[in-house]
């Protein structure tokens, strides 16, 4: 009774409808990255109810985020038995669990440790919420995104367009830099970011930014390369504790707000993302970071883009064959992991 005149009051506050908002699941909650984005999604009228899953620690930072004065329910769950309850009825789930990298690794070497856990949380949105848009976010994304779609393909729910590699850190850093040098507002910047989540996979376009930059092309190239590094340039920052946990969260947080917007209706809503594809500047990468058009559906399309400067182009070819084995070696894990 009392929960029903909360959500009539969230209604009317937030001025929608009787459904006022969704309910969304961050899987690896008690985490450096999904301590912060819980705290950002408490703060975000669109969640109505925000469930924390994690293998341990979310009854503490459930205790901490219920205390803040929004119309958003929060809820822990922990461990494996409790998976399922958690992902019932969710309409958006964001996974930032596993490990992060040390100084000296690659993304790819979290592979054995993360493609299991993403794996198995795979099958738990297929048995609990198979409709749910779910943005994935624990690395390597090259790899865990195909890992998810073969586990979701398997129990027979797979949905590409509702299956994300989260990459707006890429867009949020490349707006920042680029922003900078060219001396326009990061918050104004525009930098469309195409291709993967690792290393030289990052292709950020430069030749394509709204607003439109005059930046020289040594600059271009040294920004480029800063962008497809910058996740390395925190990591050794950070000296062993972990990677990028709090630009992370702001930039998860932006992707979860714009799916939000897109599935209550909203129109024009674009970000780049890691998704299923079979568009031609993918150049037969079945999966491939384009800007995405967002709908109440998941994707509905893509924004877009020019023909790749020569710089750009030079780039892509030069990639092509990592992100393809990226790609490859996710999907043969999925197909055989034990579910
Ligand atoms: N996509 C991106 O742009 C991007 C950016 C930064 C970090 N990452 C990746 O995000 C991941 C998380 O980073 P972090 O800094 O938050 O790490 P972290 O170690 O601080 O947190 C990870 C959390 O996941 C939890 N976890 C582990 N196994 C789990 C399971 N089976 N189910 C639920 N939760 C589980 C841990 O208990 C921990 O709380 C890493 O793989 C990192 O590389 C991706
Ligand atoms: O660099 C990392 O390992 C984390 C993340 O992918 C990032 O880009 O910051």
């Amino acid at each position: 009774m009392a929960e029903s005149r909360l959500a009539k009051l969230a209604a009317h506050l937030t001025g929608r409808g009787s459904k006022a908002g969704f309910r969304v699941a961050v899987l690896g909650a008690s985490g450096g990255i999904g301590q912060p984005l819980s705290l950002l999604l408490k703060k975000t009228s669109l969640v109505r109810e925000l469930h924390l899953y994690d293998v341990k620690g979310t009854k503490g930072v459930m205790a901490d985020l219920s205390h803040i004065n929004t119309l958003t329910t929060v809820r822990s769950f922990e461990g494996n038995a409790e998976l399922g309850a958690c992902l019932k009825g969710c309409d958006l789930v964001v996974i930032p669990a596993g490990v992060p990298r040390k100084p000296g690794m690659t993304r790819d070497d979290l592979f054995k440790i993360n493609a299991s856990i993403v794996a198995s949380l795979a099958a738990g949105v297929a048995d609990s919420c198979p409709e749910a848009f779910v943005a994935i976010i624990s690395n390597p994304v090259n790899s865990t995104v195909p890992i998810a779609a073969e586990v979701l393909k398997r129990k027979g729910c797979y949905n590409p367009a509702r299956l994300f590699g989260v990459t707006s850190l890429d867009v949020v850093r490349a707006n920042t830099f680029v922003g900078e040098a060219s001396g326009t507002s990061p918050e104004r910047m525009n930098v469309p970011v195409i291709g993967g989540h690792s290393g030289n996979t990052i292709l950020p376009l430069l030749s394509q930014t709204t607003p439109r930059n005059s930046l020289p092309e040594d600059k271009v190239r040294a920004l480029t390369n800063r962008i497809q590094n910058a996740g390395t340039e925190v990591v050794e920052a950070k000296a062993g504790t972990g990677s990028a946990t709090l630009s992370m969260a702001a930039a998860a947080h932006r992707f979860a707000e714009s799916c939000l917007r897109a599935m209550n209706g909203e129109s024009g809503v674009v970000e780049c993302a890691y998704v299923e594809n079979k568009e031609p500047l993918s150049q037969g990468l079945p999966f491939f970071a384009l800007p995405v058009r967002l709908n109440k559906s998941g994707v509905s399309g893509f924004a877009p883009l020019a023909a790749l400067s020569p710089y750009e182009a030079q780039l892509f070819d030069s990639m092509k064959g990592a992100l393809a084995g990226n790609i490859k070696k996710g999907q043969e894990f999925g197909r055989s992991f034990n579910l």
